[in-house]
C-alpha cells in the first residue's frame, strides 16, 4: 500500500448503492437530436427485463470489449472503427454523450457497437452474464480528488470483483487517468484484489497500448505536462 493512499478507505467496503457520478445535462445539439432520432433505435441496447445475448445483439460471436463511463463517446467510436473483429459495448449515464455516441457511430454505419443507458454498476451485475466479457475499460473516470469523496471512485475492491465475475478467465481490465492519486490507489486496489495479476509485473504501470486513441484532452494535457497511468490486469482466477 503507497503512503499517500488511506488503507482504511481502500479496504472499507462500500455499499452498493453509492454514485459514482454526478448527473447532469445540456439541451441536445442539433447533431445529438440527430443521433437520438435517427439512430437511438438501432444503437441503445433495451435491457429491462432480458440479459445480454451477443448472438441476438450482434448476430455473431466475436471477443466483447465493454466500456464504463466513454463521456461524448469519440475515442470508443475511434477504437469500434479500428477493431471490426471486435464488439463493443459502452455504458454511460450522461444523455448527451449517448446522443452524440449514437450520432457518431450511426454516421459512420458502425456495426459492431452498441449503448447503454445506465449506471454500469447495474448492468453490470444485471444485464451481463457472469464469464461473458473479455475486456472492461474504464478510461479517465472521475477521480473524485477530495479524500470525502473517495468511497465514489470507480475503482473499488468490491466493484473489482463484480468485474471479475463478468470477465472471462484471462479477461482483460484496462483503466487510465491523468490523475495520479487516483493512479495509485487504482495500483493498491488492483493488487490487493483477489484473481487479478498486473500484466505489467507487481507495482508497475503500463505503457499506453496502441489500441488506445490518444483523445485531445490527453494531448492537450501531455502538453502541459501532465501524466497519464495505464493500469492492466488480467484475471487468472
Ligand atoms: C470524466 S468522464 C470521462 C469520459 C471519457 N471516458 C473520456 O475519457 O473522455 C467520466 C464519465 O463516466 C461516467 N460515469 C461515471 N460513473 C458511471 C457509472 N457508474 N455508470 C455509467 N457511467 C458512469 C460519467 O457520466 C462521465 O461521463
Amino acid at each position: 500500500m503507497t503512503d499517500s493512499i488511506d488503507s482504511a478507505i481502500v479496504k472499507k467496503e462500500y455499499p452498493r448503492r453509492i454514485m459514482t457520478f454526478m448527473r447532469r445535462s445540456s439541451a441536445y445539439t442539433a447533431s445529438q437530436q440527430k443521433g437520438i432520432d435517427d439512430y437511438g433505435t438501432y444503437y441503445l441496447l433495451e435491457t429491462e427485463a432480458r440479459q445480454f445475448d451477443q448472438q441476438q445483439v450482434f448476430g455473431r460471436h466475436a471477443p466483447l470489449t465493454v466500456e464504463i463511463g466513454f463521456g461524448m463517446g469519440f475515442s470508443l467510436v475511434e477504437m469500434a472503427l479500428a477493431a471490426p473483429e471486435r464488439d463493443f459495448i459502452g455504458i454511460e449515464i450522461h444523455p448527451n454523450g449517448l446522443a452524440q455516441i449514437c450520432y457518431e457511430a450511426g454516421e459512420r454505419q458502425l456495426k459492431n457497437l452498441r449503448i447503454i443507458d445506465g449506471d454500469a454498476l447495474l448492468m453490470l451485475e444485471h444485464y451481463f452474464t457472469d464469464a461473458s466479457i473479455d475486456t472492461v475499460q474504464l478510461y479517465f473516470a472521475d477521480p473524485w480528488p477530495k479524500k470525502k469523496h473517495h468511497k465514489r471512485r470507480f475503482v473499488q475492491l468490491h466493484h473489482m470483483q463484480l468485474i471479475r465475475q463478468k470477465l472471462k478467465l484471462g479477461g482483460v481490465f484496462h483503466a487510465a487517468t491523468d490523475w495520479e492519486h487516483y493512479a495509485l490507489w487504482m495500483l493498491d486496489i488492483l493488487e490487493a484484489s483477489e484473481g487479478y495479476t498486473n500484466m505489467m509485473g507487481k507495482g508497475q504501470f503500463s505503457p499506453r497500448p496502441d489500441y488506445r486513441p490518444l483523445t485531445k484532452f490527453e494531448m492537450r494535457g501531455q502538453n502541459l505536462g501532465h501524466g497519464v497511468w495505464d493500469v492492466l490486469f488480467h484475471k487468472t482466477a
